[in-house]
């Protein structure tokens, strides 16, 4: 870590990094994150643009206390819009190593995407590699992947039944590791989930909208009213209604992403305009969007997972296990699903 003042944040950091601290205390954030909220745009303006940051991967290599764009990395192509900002593939011009980088200016950045995903440690769970600041602007540094299921969705239109209860079984997988972790995603959906080479493995990614979870259980963090930031048609009918939110709500979230694999369109906006969020709070779940082919134990994981009162609603660890019935039920993942997935991305 450098531009860090107090050197005794860097235990409290690199500790709570390797996921040794389940809950980072507020000191992971490091000084200049904290000034942050502090400072104001014309301070940032005045005050020479400080180059700064926290980098846990070794081949990111800052020198001279300096690591920015130009200098030390080089930015090689855009890769899509994350939340908040921009991705892209970049390379540290003295390793060679390569990995995305998402660029978010500093009156959109939110501190917790760091806080919380740093306290993370799980192979479903993209690997954060480091934040810095340039001047006006955040650069978070993570693990580059091959591809993400929204290019994969895009490609196939919709993915067998296998393949999206395994992506599922995956991604909920991810999820209970998050909430153990008392941290909320607030942004389920393939744009967000990464896949490897092979089309077998998937990584969460992007906490630009997380928020941690208090020991009840409840999110941290202030009413944030109607103006809800995350993904529409797959929010849950607590955020359309603004009320204070739990883990749950990324469970129904998962469920739209599952609709959304089978039917190769997002949920409600077939039968709704938007906004949606009127009919989110007053329709019935979107059970009708479930596929009629579908078995019947994929429909199980549909109705416990789309219940519209939280505390009804399945955990993730609940639905978990409802899917591996439902792949079970389809007769497993079948290697003909991943294979034509794979070479339909390689195309
Ligand atoms: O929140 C971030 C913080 C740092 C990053 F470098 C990226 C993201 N967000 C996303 N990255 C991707 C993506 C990455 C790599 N390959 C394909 C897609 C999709 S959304």
């Amino acid at each position: 870590a450098f531009g860090v003042d107090d050197m005794s944040d860097i235990d409290t950091v690199l500790g709570g990094l390797r996921g040794r601290v389940t809950r980072l205390p507020k000191l992971f954030v490091s000084p200049f994150f904290r000034d942050l909220n502090k400072q104001t745009l014309n301070d940032w303006e005045s005050s020479t643009p400080v180059n700064e940051g926290l980098i846990f991967h070794h081949q990111l290599q800052p020198s001279s206390c300096q690591y920015r764009e130009g200098e030390e990395y080089c930015v090689l192509h855009h890769i899509q819009n994350g939340s908040y900002g921009d991705v892209f593939c970049v390379e540290d011009k003295r390793t060679g190593f390569k990995c995305a980088a998402k660029r978010i200016p500093v009156s959109h950045f939110s501190s917790e995407e760091v806080s919380t995903w740093s306290a993370l440690n799980s192979p479903r769970v993209v690997e954060l590699f480091g934040a810095v600041r340039e001047g006006l602007n955040i650069v978070l540094f993570m693990n580059l992947k091959p591809a993400c299921l929204a290019q994969l969705l895009k490609e196939m239109n919709s993915l067998p039944e296998d393949l999206a209860l395994h992506y599922l079984h995956q991604s909920l997988g991810a999820l209970e590791h998050l909430h153990h972790r008392k941290v909320l995603h607030l942004d389920i959906k393939v744009d967000n989930v990464l896949l490897s080479a092979d089309c077998r493995d998937t990584f969460l990614c992007d906490f630009g909208l997380s928020e941690t979870l208090d020991d009840n259980g409840w999110s941290t963090n202030a009413f944030r009213g109607a103006a809800f930031p995350g993904t529409e048609t797959h929010m849950a009918p607590e955020v359309a209604r603004g009320d204070r939110l739990c883990a749950k709500a990324d469970v129904w979230s998962s469920c739209c992403m599952l609709l959304h694999m089978l039917n190769g369109c997002h949920p409600w906006i077939r039968y709704y305009s938007h906004p949606l969020c009127l009919q989110i709070v007053n329709e019935p779940p979107p059970l009708w969007e479930v596929p009629s082919n579908c078995n019947n134990f994929t429909a199980k994981v549909f109705r416990a997972g789309l219940q519209k009162d939280p505390e009804r609603r399945a955990s993730a660890k609940e639905l978990r296990r409802k899917t591996t019935k439902a792949l079970r039920a389809v007769g497993g993942l079948s290697p003909w699903s991943v294979k034509s997935a794979c070479e339909k991305l390689q195309s």
